[in-house]
C-alpha cells in the first residue's frame, strides 16, 4: 500500500434528521481518516451519490450544521488548537464550507468585491487579502472575471467564485451539492481542476460532494458513499441510508487515470442504486 491513514477528519455517528414525523436520513456511519502519501499533499475527495430524493442535501445540512440532527453527531478535527492532530470538534454552523444549489453570489458585487467581503473576519491586513485575492484569482482562472458583476459570468466561473468564497470563511472543510450540475464540457474541467488545487494545497482540505455523474464521482473521490433506502427484514425503508462505501484507495483505484477498474466500479454503483 503507498499511502497510510491517521487521523480522523470526518466522523459521523448514527445521524438521523426527520422532517416533523418524517425520517428523512437515518443511521448514517461514517469514518474519514487523513490520506499520507509520502512527499505529496493528499487532501480527501469525497463524493456522496444515490437517487433523487433519498436525502443527500439533507445529510449536507445536517454535516455543515444548517440542519439539527434528530440524534447522532457529527465531527471534525479541530485544526485551529495548537494539538490539530488529535483534537476533534462538534460541527457548528460556518465551521464548514457549503455551496449548494441555489448559492446566490452577491448581485451588486464584483468577483473581488465579494472575494474581499468574504474575508472580512479574518485577521490579516488589507494589502495580505488583496493578495490573497489576487492569488487565488491566478490559480483557478479567474484573473479576466476579477471586476465582473454575477451576471457577467459564465455558470464555471460563478461556481468557481461561490467555491473561493466559501474557502476564504471557513476552515478545510467543503461540502458542494452538486457542483458539476448544468456546467458544459469545459467548466466541468475548470471545476475539476478547483478540486486539485484544493486538495493538494493543504493535507486537511476535505471536499464532499454529491453527483449524478457517477463516472464523475469513480474519477475524482477517494472515498464514495451511496446514499439509498436500505432493506430491513426484507422491507424497503422509506428513510436514506448508507447502503454502501467504495474506498477507493484500498481497491487501489484512487489517484489513478480512469481505466476499467474504474469502469467496473461504475458498473457496481449504478446497479446497487437501481436497487436501492
Ligand atoms: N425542509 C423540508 N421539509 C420537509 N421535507 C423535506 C425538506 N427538505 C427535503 N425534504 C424531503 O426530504 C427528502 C430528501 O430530500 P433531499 O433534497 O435531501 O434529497 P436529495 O437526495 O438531495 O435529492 P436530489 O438528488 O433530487 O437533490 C425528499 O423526500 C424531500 O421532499
Amino acid at each position: 500500500m503507498n499511502y497510510s491513514s491517521e487521523n480522523t477528519l470526518l466522523y459521523v455517528e448514527n445521524l438521523s434528521v426527520a422532517y416533523g414525523d418524517k425520517t428523512i436520513i437515518k443511521d448514517i456511519n461514517l469514518v474519514e481518516k487523513d490520506t499520507i502519501r509520502t512527499g505529496e499533499v493528499t487532501g480527501q475527495v469525497i463524493a456522496v451519490v444515490g437517487r433523487s430524493g433519498t436525502g443527500k442535501s439533507t445529510f449536507f445540512k445536517a454535516l455543515t450544521g444548517l440542519v439539527k440532527p434528530t440524534s447522532g453527531k457529527v465531527l471534525i478535527a479541530d485544526t485551529a488548537t495548537t494539538n490539530a492532530e488529535n483534537d476533534a470538534k462538534e460541527v457548528h454552523e460556518g465551521d464548514i464550507g457549503f455551496v449548494d444549489q441555489k448559492y446566490t453570489l452577491f448581485r451588486n458585487k464584483t468577483v473581488y468585491e465579494a472575494l474581499m467581503f468574504a474575508l472580512r473576519k479574518k485577521e490579516i491586513s488589507k494589502e495580505a487579502k488583496n493578495e490573497q485575492i489576487l492569488t487565488y484569482l491566478k490559480e483557478w482562472g479567474l484573473e479576466k472575471a476579477k471586476d465582473q458583476y454575477p451576471c457577467e459570468l459564465s455558470g464555471g466561473q460563478r461556481q468557481r467564485t461561490a467555491i473561493i468564497e466559501q474557502i476564504f470563511s471557513s476552515g478545510h472543510y467543503m461540502v458542494l451539492d452538486e457542483p458539476f450540475s448544468g456546467l458544459d464540457v469545459g467548466n466541468i474541467e475548470d471545476v475539476k481542476k478547483a478540486f486539485k488545487l484544493i486538495t493538494e494545497s493543504h493535507e486537511y482540505n476535505t471536499i464532499i460532494y454529491s453527483t449524478h455523474d457517477i463516472e464523475l464521482a469513480v474519477e475524482l473521490a477517494d472515498s464514495i458513499y451511496i446514499i439509498g433506502y436500505p432493506e430491513v427484514d426484507g422491507k424497503k425503508m422509506t428513510y436514506g441510508s448508507i447502503v454502501k462505501h467504495f474506498d477507493m484507495k484500498e481497491i487501489g483505484l484512487a489517484w489513478k487515470e480512469f481505466g476499467l477498474g474504474h469502469l467496473d466500479i461504475v458498473k457496481q454503483i449504478k446497479a446497487i442504486m437501481l436497487q436501492s
